[in-house]
């Protein structure tokens, strides 16, 4: 008796394993060819029965669904299986592969595919990393709930494949049978029935496997999940603020110590000045931020460390989406909170080029750890601190409504870049949850650590250069007698110029003075005051204030606003534009960068100050 050659076809959610097991069922037997008329792959291979008798493999795309398909490799899938794929004869068996820990998500569509009543194998894969995290799976009891035979495969250490091909064998013998189709189920009835039929499953489970699984259900629930991970990273903000304070205060109180004692002990002459004014007034200004950057550090880390991290990754796939990037931008624009340096860097994972320069293009919008300093000084000066609500500070929330309008900011960017200058679709992604863990003191420490000295060391070596050079240029040609020496000197005549280009949107001399130097980085805006305010003093009473108290004598709240406004857009970074040149071979990107940087701050930073005028804080 001779029988057409047989067809079986794997299907099933995408990373189920599916081209792992058609890899290792087929061997080296491979066809790659394009189904006709899409760009879809059509992988076939010959696969052999235990009796030796050779059966088509056809390997599909990943699909989440038959009906609804939203792309052509699900439409692919779908046409395959129900049989009106040209030039793809039907399958006479369906293998189901389903993700053993993602068995309750898996187990939705493997309905849909049961319901057309065709021949069906499922291969429950992937078991051995169920089991790693706590989870046996009860295969028979699957078996009786689907009405199916389920094997459990290891594709990648080729464990269950002989049992597998033994099922398919049995179902191709049962295809002269007339196909019973199933009754069809909506798919929140799908949904219910794949949860019990997972919970019915589960033959052992640790408590620590329930207890994650059960952390996962609340944190990943697409409505719960991110208002916990806003409520959580509000609440790091407040603490930015609340915990800080002592020791930004004991920090401080050093710097003024040594700053005194230096004034008392040398006599007068430029070289003190140079100390107190340069040094002492201006890289003190700045490490005075390193507890809230080290709190800030703290979160950051923690949140990484148990895997909460690659989850609020998840969470915003959805979102990134939203606006045409695909959840690959998250990580190298999580890592730009810290430093757009390192994030723009770590965009080379992302395969996708424009993708990848849209990426590059928004890191510099992700608030990083060297804007705290500004944000900082300036919330402290002129924001009052008090509570809005219980618990709540007024200034935790103005440093949380900054970062956020980063993060806005950047996202409308994208999309607006997306539709214009890098043209293309998303690319959705999915990626492995890692574990939860506690994370461990050591690793924490470690991460603060470095933390420290890389800011310690920005400090001491280019904010310590920028500052004496500034206070070199502030300090020369000496005013004459009853003359300004701000107003005199070289730094001052390049200030009193760019004025004119800033004052329409409320910054003042000062301001403009300090911002040339800033474009090293920005927290050397902070040195740059803290050094101008310094030189510029008149008597010694007035050297002694701190920065937050000079400024709120010499600025408008309008004024400090738009200052504000002003660092959440301009691109005030000299590494990010050098590195993105290098990342983007040419000068093309890094100037195209620069000039929709600065018009987003100007435009930003004037309607700030515009606003707050007409609003009365001028
Ligand atoms: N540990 C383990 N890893 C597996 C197993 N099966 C597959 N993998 C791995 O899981 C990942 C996804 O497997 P694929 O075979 O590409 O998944 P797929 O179902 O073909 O995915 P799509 O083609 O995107 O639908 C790969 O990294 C595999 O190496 C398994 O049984 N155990
Ligand atoms: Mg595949």
């Amino acid at each position: 008796m001779s029988r057409q050659p047989c067809v079986a076809a794997l299907v099933g959610n995408p990373n189920a394993g599916k081209s792992a097991l058609f890899n290792a069922l087929t061997g080296a037997r491979q066809k790659i060819a394009n189904y006709p008329g899409v760009t879809v792959e059509r992988k076939a291979g010959r696969m052999l029965l235990p009796n030796g008798e050779p059966v088509e493999l056809v390997d599909l795309p990943g699909s989440y669904g038959l009906h609804a398909t939203t792309s052509p490799d699900e439409e692919v899938t779908r046409r395959v299986v129900m049989g009106e794929q040209h030039g793809q004869a039907q399958p006479d068996v369906l293998v189901i592969v389903l993700d053993s820990s993602n068995l309750e998500q898996h187990l939705v569509f493997a309905q849909e595919v049961l319901e057309l009543g065709r021949p069906t194998v499922v291969a429950l894969n992937m078991v051995d990393l169920a089991e790693r995290d706590g989870l046996v799976l009860d295969s028979a009891a699957l078996s009786a709930a689907l009405g199916v035979p389920v094997i459990p495969t290891v594709a990648v250490r080729r464990r269950g494949l002989d049992d597998l091909a033994a099922a398919v064998a049995a179902a191709r013998d049962a295809v002269a049978e007339q196909p019973v189709a199933r009754a069809h189920v909506t798919l929140p009835e799908r949904r219910m029935l794949a949860h019990e039929m997972a919970q019915g499953a589960i033959l052992s489970e640790t408590a620590r496997h329930r207890i994650h699984a059960r952390m996962d259900k609340v944190l990943l629930h697409p409505w719960a999940g991110p208002p916990i991970l806003f409520a959580l990273l509000f609440v790091v903000f407040q603490a930015v603020f609340s915990w800080a304070t002592p020791f930004a205060d004991g920090i401080d109180a050093a710097f003024s110590a040594i700053g005194d004692w230096v004034r008392t002990e040398l006599p007068a002459s430029l070289a003190r000045d140079l100390l107190t004014d340069g040094v002492i007034a201006g890289v003190g200004a700045v490490v005075v931020f390193l507890p809230q950057i080290l709190i800030l550090f703290f979160f950051i880390l923690t949140m990484e460390a148990t895997g909460y991290m690659a989850r609020a990754a998840f969470l915003m796939d959805r979102l990134m989406a939203g606006v045409g990037l695909s959840g690959r931008s998250f990580i190298p624009l999580l890592s730009s909170f810290a430093c757009a340096v390192p994030g723009i860097m770590s965009t080379r994972s992302i395969t996708d080029p424009k993708d990848r320069l849209t990426t590059i293009l928004i890191a510099p919008l992700m608030t990083c750890s060297a804007r705290l300093p500004v944000y900082a000084v300036i919330i402290a000066a002129f924001i009052p601190n008090r509570a809005v609500l219980p618990g709540v500070g007024l200034q935790g929330l103005v440093l949380f409504t900054l970062y956020v309008v980063g993060i806005i900011g950047a996202m409308v960017v994208a999309l607006i870049l997306r539709r214009s200058v890098t043209k293309g679709a998303a690319s959705g992604f999915i990626m492995e949850l890692p574990k939860y863990q506690l994370p461990t003191v050591k690793d924490l420490a470690l991460g603060l650590f470095q933390r420290a000295w890389v800011f310690l060391r920005r400090a001491g070596t280019m904010i310590f250069t920028v500052t004496v050079a500034l206070w070199l240029l502030l300090n020369f040609p000496r005013a004459e007698p009853g003359q300004d020496q701000v107003n005199a000197s070289i730094a001052g005549h390049i200030a009193n110029g760019l004025a004119v280009v800033v004052e329409p949107i409320g910054f003042n001399r000062d301001i403009a003075l300090a911002l040339i130097p800033a474009m090293a980085a920005r927290e050397v805006a902070v040195s740059s005051l803290a050094t101008t305010y310094a030189v510029g003093a008149t008597d010694d009473d007035q050297q002694g204030r701190q920065l937050g108290d000079q400024l709120k004598g010499r600025w408008s709240l309008a004024t400090a606003l738009a200052f504000l406004a002003w660092f959440v857009f301009a691109p005030q970074c000299m590494s990010t534009i050098a590195v993105t040149r290098r990342e983007t071979n040419g000068w093309k990107w890094p100037g195209f960068m620069l000039a929709y940087l600065f018009g987003l701050a100007y435009v930003f930073a004037g309607a700030t100050y515009w606003i707050a005028v007409a609003l009365g804080l001028g």
